[in-house]
């Protein structure tokens, strides 16, 4: 046996790859090892020459290696790139890759490769991945929201009120839109400085937010301009949540005056456009201001 040994080590010189390199004979008994096995897996050549190559692995590495890793050496000649586990000489685990073939000396060739490396590469890439999906959700997030109120955007209301008038169209269900201007803004600004308005709009913003439904589109849509798509809901309803808005908007005050609305309201009870749904709002609210503000007026088609 030891002659065998010698002569094998004679044989497998230069062994400085940069991977673990074995022979075992046929019968898996290790007859040579390189010195990466020393150098790197902190092995001693004497205690692992003669023993069967399953030594080194690990319990649950042992199971794969006689169900699945022999057989397939056996049928095939030769396996590639199997994934496993080893222990180095202190009992360390250590992920390698490992590949085999059996040569036409009968004995076979082993390498290892060690893995860990690719291990952390692989948790770094799933790190980033990470990183960059929540950076990429946070943009797509600032992208559809408005800075001050954190309701959606204009242009982020145009697309989902888009698709809330298609579903409601499919489904024959009446959609209300809603445009709110705050009253007599500008002699707010004026009087008690931009920083004040903000903070009305602010506060406007949470409230609205509050009293809607999730499934409800709230907007600013610039200055003191809101909108709100109320799904399935028609006119009457539609009544009855602007008052709702209007008691509201009285609960934020400047220096005790409470603020006041009006809104235009138009309903889309057959397949509309979001554009031409926005038309009608518009001049509702026009209305509600020619009208003494502080009021809710619906679109009326001129006949
Ligand atoms: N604080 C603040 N003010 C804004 C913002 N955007 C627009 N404004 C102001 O909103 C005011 C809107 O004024 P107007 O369009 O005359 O409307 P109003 O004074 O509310 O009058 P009515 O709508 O007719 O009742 C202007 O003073 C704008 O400068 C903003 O982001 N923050």
């Amino acid at each position: 046996m030891n002659n065998t040994i010698t002569q094998y080590k004679i044989n497998y010189t230069p062994d400085d790859f940069a991977c673990g390199a074995c022979v075992t004979d046929a019968n898996r008994i290790i007859i040579y090892v390189n010195s990466y096995f020393t150098n790197e897996l902190q092995w001693q050549p004497e205690v692992l020459l003669g023993k069967n190559v399953d030594t080194v692995f690990t319990k649950s590495s042992k199971i794969f290696f006689q169900s699945y890793l022999i057989p397939t050496l056996l049928h095939e000649k030769k396996c590639e790139e199997m994934q496993l586990l080893i222990m180095n000489g202190k009992g360390e685990r250590l992920p390698v890759t490992v590949n085999a073939h059996i040569g036409s000396d009968h004995c076979i060739y082993w390498s290892f490769f060690n893995a860990s490396k690719r291990d952390l590469l692989y948790e770094e890439l799933l790190k980033t991945r990470s990183v960059l999906e929540a950076q990429a959700e946070q943009l797509k997030q600032l992208a559809a929201t408005d800075e001050l109120t954190q309701l959606l955007n204009r242009r982020e209301m145009k697309v989902r009120s888009t698709l809330m008038l298609e579903q409601a169209a499919r489904s024959h269900q009446i959609v209300s839109l809603l445009m709110l201007d705050i009253d007599f803004f500008k002699i707010i600004n004026d009087t008690y400085g931009h920083m004040k308005g903000d903070d009305i709009l602010k506060e406007l913003g949470a409230k609205l937010n509050s009293e809607c439904r999730k499934t409800d589109l709230v907007a600013r849509i610039g200055g003191e301009e809101f909108l709100i798509m109320l799904p399935d809901t028609n006119q009457e309803n539609t009544l009855l949540f602007c008052q709702k808005l209007h008691a509201l908007v009285a609960t934020i005050k400047v220096e005790n005056t409470p603020i006041t609305i009006s809104i235009g309201v138009s309903i889309a009870d057959e397949k509309m456009s979001f554009a031409a749904l926005y038309a009608q709002a518009d001049k509702a609210v026009y209305q509600a201001k020619e009208q003494g503000r502080n009021r809710t007026e619906f679109f009326q088609a001129v006949k």
